[in-house]
């Protein structure tokens, strides 16, 4: 891998290495732009195969943060840290405390949370470190478990895209089918079965499911099985790349509405589903409640009006199904156009010279 050559053709601002022999820390931070304000992304611990694949996860992500919290109108840029590493064997206290340090010398172009392997309690190791650092944990003040949030987002965003698919929002009476009952779906399995939905449900989990049909009265089927039920809506809210050349030909939902990142195995997918009739709610259009509500922190958190920010999702699932219409493309480039228009004009804004830019942390949380 060419690193500078990669970092140009996506435009990438900063790639660090940070490591702390003691208590084994390999970690990789990647700033991809920072236009709209310091770049906000979770930490991922992973035990990747090789660094290569380390260092390319760490920029893939970093550039997603970018588009996800500018389309979720939040003035933050796109940033995303791996650790290398399990997280079931390798943490340690020193390890995040080691991290918190590198992030907090950073000076703020850098703010961290929860990402896959991480948890409210490492945030809260790296907060005794840093100020840079969000989704810690409610002791603190501050946001805690982000997926109830999430889940809150998805299920309004599921409501804007059935609007524009059924000609109403109402979710009562519709089937969805939901693939992974963990943290989220669940959640979001909730507000479905409050407002009358029917639910279809699958997870490697024998215990996951079992819950879901106990709670909310779904039925269940085979992880295989799930993209060729007959239902509504399909909801995505376990893996990546689930949309692909297998899954495509056995979909009879007319939208796709879920909380997994990267739902795409590749561009053309989208552009199938666009040929299809299907409407995608782009991914990270739909799951930005967890940085929307993190994101408040910065504010000095609360609760309500995070819930408030987080209904947002509904009209940015809107915006983009207009910009699909208006520009004749699939959901998932106008998703990318709404952010990247939204770049462009703070850029423009902020070319104007001032004394003293507004520093975007109104507040930090106390420590
Ligand atoms: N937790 C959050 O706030 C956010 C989560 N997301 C994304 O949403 C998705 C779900 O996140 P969480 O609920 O936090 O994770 P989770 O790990 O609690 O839930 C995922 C569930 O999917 C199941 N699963 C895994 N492979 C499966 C398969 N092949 N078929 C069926 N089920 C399978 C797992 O057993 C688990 O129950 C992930 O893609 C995550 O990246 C995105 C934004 C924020
Ligand atoms: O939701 C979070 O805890 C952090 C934000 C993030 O990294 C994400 O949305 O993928």
């Amino acid at each position: 891998m060419e690193i500078f050559d990669y970092m140009r053709k996506y435009d990438y601002e900063q790639l660090l290495f940070c490591h702390d022999d003691a208590s084994g820390l390999k970690a990789v931070i990647a700033i991809h732009d920072t236009t709209l304000g310091p770049a906000l992304g979770g930490t991922r611990m992973w035990t990747y195969a090789t660094e290569e694949a380390a260092i390319e996860d760490a920029l893939r992500l970093a550039r997603g943060m970018t588009y996800k919290n500018a389309a979720a109108g939040l003035n933050l840029g796109g940033g995303k840290t791996v650790i290398i590493g399990d997280p079931r064997k390798d943490k340690n206290e020193e390890m995040f405390r080691a991290f918190g340090r590198f992030i907090q010398g950073l000076g703020g172009r850098y703010i961290t949370a929860e990402d896959v392997g991480t948890t409210v309690e490492d945030m809260d190791i790296i907060h005794e470190e840093t100020d840079f650092v969000t989704g810690v944990s409610q002791t603190y003040g501050s946001s805690g478990n982000p997926s109830p949030v999430t889940a809150y987002g998805c299920y309004v965003g599921m409501k804007a895209a059935a609007k524009e698919a059924f000609g109403s929002d109402s979710l009562e009476g519709k089937t969805v089918a939901v693939q992974g009952v963990g943290h989220v779906a669940f959640e979001l399995c909730r507000y479905l079965h409050e407002e009358g939905a029917r639910l279809i449900v699958t997870d490697i989990s024998t215990e996951a499911v079992k819950r879901a049909v106990e709670a909310f009265g779904a039925k269940a089927v085979d992880p295989d099985d799930i993209y060729a039920q007959d239902c509504d809506i399909f909801a995505p809210c376990a893996l990546g790349a689930i949309l692909n050349d297998e899954t495509l030909p056995q979909l009879k939902a007319k939208v796709i509405a879920g909380s997994a990142n990267n739902q795409l195995k590749e561009p053309k997918h989208g552009d199938r589903l666009h040929e299809m009739g299907i409407l995608y709610a782009p991914d990270y259009v739909i799951n930005a409640g967890g940085v929307i509500n993190v994101a408040d922190e910065l504010h000095g958190y609360n609760r309500e009006r995070a819930m408030k920010k987080v209904e947002q999702v509904y009209y940015n699932v809107q915006k983009v199904i207009d910009i699909s219409k208006r520009d004749g493309i699939p959901s998932y480039l106008a998703a990318d156009r709404m952010a990247e228009e939204r770049i462009a004009k703070v850029s423009r804004a902020r070319s104007q010279f001032l004394p003293h830019n507004k520093h975007v942390l109104e507040k930090r949380l106390p420590r």
